[in-house]
């Protein structure tokens, strides 16, 4: 067991886990070779907690025959409502305005001040239609959103039904007011988010990602936001996380950070933690287990 909050020392893990049957971990604790090493043969299963897996080597669990349980579903609509909060937290520049309101800074009669742009008769783009980036679109139609637009790598039976549109990642970028990345890390979308699509989407443009910090290039990010090339970000993921405190997306006022919180709603983070050991006890015991990582999974699907 590892009781502190921060995460487990890569020697601390190594020297704990020799002859474990099954590792119990979250989406910061690396997977990799050096760790299944460690364990040794005797291990049978890695369970996380998380909808993402991009912390496991699926290649090299599958040549051990080693399972994988995860835990889609059960947290899609508490990351799609962090997703929204911190869409409003920054269009709305909700930190900003706490802050001024606590510090003096509260302004009355001027009507321009704190304003953002509001999501009625918007665009919204967002990448990675999978569980979570679909509960994100069917929150998004409360707020009478113009037209939701998505790019994934296969069409979404789903997204008939939602009024979702399919477009190419270059079209979403420069249509959309507000793009919104939902899309787990993968080679095909590692830092996607570069200068280039900073160039291309609308100069008000509103950045969200509550994907993985890694589908960004975030050098690029830093200097669209302090160009002016978009309007803000808000992001639940970083590269690395915890950001250190000296990354000047820290200092930029149009930038929302989170401690990648997407699924943590005390339901959810109890769900997950018992799907976790039920697909141990299930592998273990050679039983189905609730929730396994299928080695040819559709990679989008997350
Ligand atoms: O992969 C996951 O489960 C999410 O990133 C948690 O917020």
């Amino acid at each position: 067991m590892w009781h502190k909050p921060s995460p487990v020392p890569v020697d601390e893990f190594k020297k704990s886990i020799p002859g474990v049957n099954a590792i119990f971990c979250a989406f910061n604790d690396k997977i990799n070779k050096e760790i299944l090493d460690a364990a040794g043969p005797k291990l049978k299963v890695v369970a996380t907690i998380s909808a993402g897996y991009d912390h496991i080597d699926v290649a090299e669990c599958k040549k051990r025959g080693v399972k994988i349980g995860y835990t889609p579903d059960v947290l899609t609509d508490a990351t799609a409502e962090l997703t929204i909060a911190l869409l409003l937290s920054t269009s709305r520049r909700l930190p900003e305005a706490q802050h001024e309101a606590k510090t003096g800074g509260w302004v009355t009669g001027a009507s321009t001040w704190m304003t953002g742009p509001g999501l009625a008769g918007s665009t919204i783009g967002i990448v990675g239609f999978g569980r979570i980036g679909q509960a994100v679109a069917r929150c998004i139609k409360s707020f009478n959103a113009s037209k939701i637009l998505y790019f994934n790598r296969s069409e979404k039976q789903e997204a008939k039904e939602i009024g979702a549109i399919k477009v190419s990642f270059d079209e979403l970028l420069s249509e959309s007011d507000f793009v919104i990345c939902c899309a787990p890390l993968v080679p095909e979308t590692k830092e996607m988010f570069n200068k280039r699509a900073f160039e291309k989407m609308k100069n008000t443009a509103i950045f969200i990602n509550t994907g993985r910090g890694g589908t960004v290039n975030q050098n690029a990010l830093i200097e669209a936001l302090k160009n002016n090339t978009i309007r803000a970000a808000g992001l639940d993921v970083t590269t690395p996380e915890p950001l250190p405190l000296d990354s000047p997306l820290f200092k930029l006022k149009n930038c929302v950070i989170l401690p990648h919180i997407g699924s943590a709603t005390i339901e959810t983070r109890n769900n997950i933690s018992e799907i976790s050991a039920k697909n141990i006890l299930a592998a273990l015991n050679g039983t189905d287990m609730p929730a396994e990582l299928k080695y040819n999974c559709d990679v989008y699907g997350v």
